[in-house]
């Protein structure tokens, strides 16, 4: 079942999505947002999955379904962790701020906690106050757990997982040397994260979604040229089973809490930090890694941070070539 929220009020208005993206039907007599399916999953769950029967078979009449219309699917979420499950991504940014990459990293996830009030529907533009502050796309993975008890194992929780999408976790790179060196972690170098314009449960991903992972390749295109073709799966070291337990060790977490996988990232086949598209690597999926490959071979890095007017595209397609998820297709634009 895939589920979105068209846009209106704070919270947005549930429909479910066709398998295709094509149409949508108003689900909000069942459930009128996702956080309230959510919060009654178990019993709201049955009820959306033949209206979307209903809508697969022409029995219920859907409407165009527009994503540029689309809402975050969780346009305010009680909680968003995100964990960064790449180790090769930290590696590489840590290396690009001179900062350590304790051997910890390996087995001891890392999260943050980010600001959860307001997602950006997947058209929303990247409001940007100063170009110098070191703009930054980062592809992910997200899930939506329900309830979750406090001490979850890693196998328990990932069968408390309801939700998959995409998210571009926007990061302001110069502001955080700075931010972290203070030892709250990151707050302003994080800026609102626009979310994919559909949620699927696990079950409609079908082979693609196992061991607590997606699988397939996360596109990234910048200004329009592929920028990022690295698999979801490939070099995960922590799936989401184990970042849910970690999240949930010493607290349980609320249902509709959304969890995200950190900047998708994979090591090229030599082993090494990687390669761009267009010099037969999977590229990136932030703009941070490829700068700091260009150090590591040139000596500097090349690649601009994201400027007034450059455009984000973020997507995973089926076997048929068609965006599971749909597309976060962002624009960047100058806060007057
Ligand atoms: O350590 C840094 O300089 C920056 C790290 C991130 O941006 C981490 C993050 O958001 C999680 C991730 O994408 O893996």
């Amino acid at each position: 079942m895939k589920l979105a929220s068209l846009k209106g009020g704070r919270d947005g208005r549930l429909v479910i999505v066709s398998d295709d993206l094509s149409t949508c039907v108003d689900a909000s007599a069942i459930a009128p947002t996702l956080q309230a399916a959510l919060d009654d999953w178990a019993n709201i769950a049955p009820r959306l999955e033949a209206l979307a029967r209903d809508l697969a078979s022409g029995a219920a009449t859907g409407q165009p379904f527009d994503q540029a219309a689309a809402a975050a699917p969780l346009p305010r979420a009680y909680q968003w962790a995100d964990g960064s499950a790449y180790v090769n991504h930290v590696a590489l940014v840590r290396q690009a701020r001179g900062a350590e990459l304790p051997d910890s990293f390996w087995h001891d996830p890392l999260v943050y906690q980010g600001g959860s009030d307001s997602f950006l529907g997947c058209r929303d533009p990247i409001m940007l106050a100063d170009e110098a502050w070191g703009c930054d796309m980062e592809a992910e993975i997200v899930v939506v757990t329900d309830d979750v008890p406090q001490g979850v194992t890693s196998q328990d929780a990932r069968g408390l997982i309801r939700l998959v999408g995409l998210v571009n976790d926007v990061s302001l790179r110069n502001l955080i040397p700075g931010e972290l060196a203070k030892g709250f972690g990151f707050y302003q170098s994080k800026p609102a994260s626009a979310l994919s314009p559909v949620f699927v449960t696990p079950d409609a991903l079908g082979a693609r979604w196992r061991e607590g992972k997606l699988h397939g390749t996360l596109s990234v295109d910048l200004n329009g040229k592929p920028f990022g073709r690295a698999d979801a799966a490939v070099d995960m070291t922590f799936d989401f089973g184990t970042l849910i337990a970690h999240l949930a060790k010493t607290r349980s977490l609320g249902a509709g809490t959304i969890v995200g996988s950190g900047t998708v990232s994979n090591r090229d086949a030599e082993g090494g930090p990687g390669r761009p598209v267009d010099d037969g690597g999977l590229g990136y999926s932030c703009i941070a890694e490829e700068r700091m490959v260009q150090t590591i071979q040139r000596g500097a890095p090349e690649t601009s941070f994201l400027q007034d007017g450059d455009t984000v595209r973020i997507w995973m397609e089926d076997e048929q070539g068609k965006p599971i998820f749909g597309i976060i297709n962002q624009r960047v634009k100058r806060l007057a």
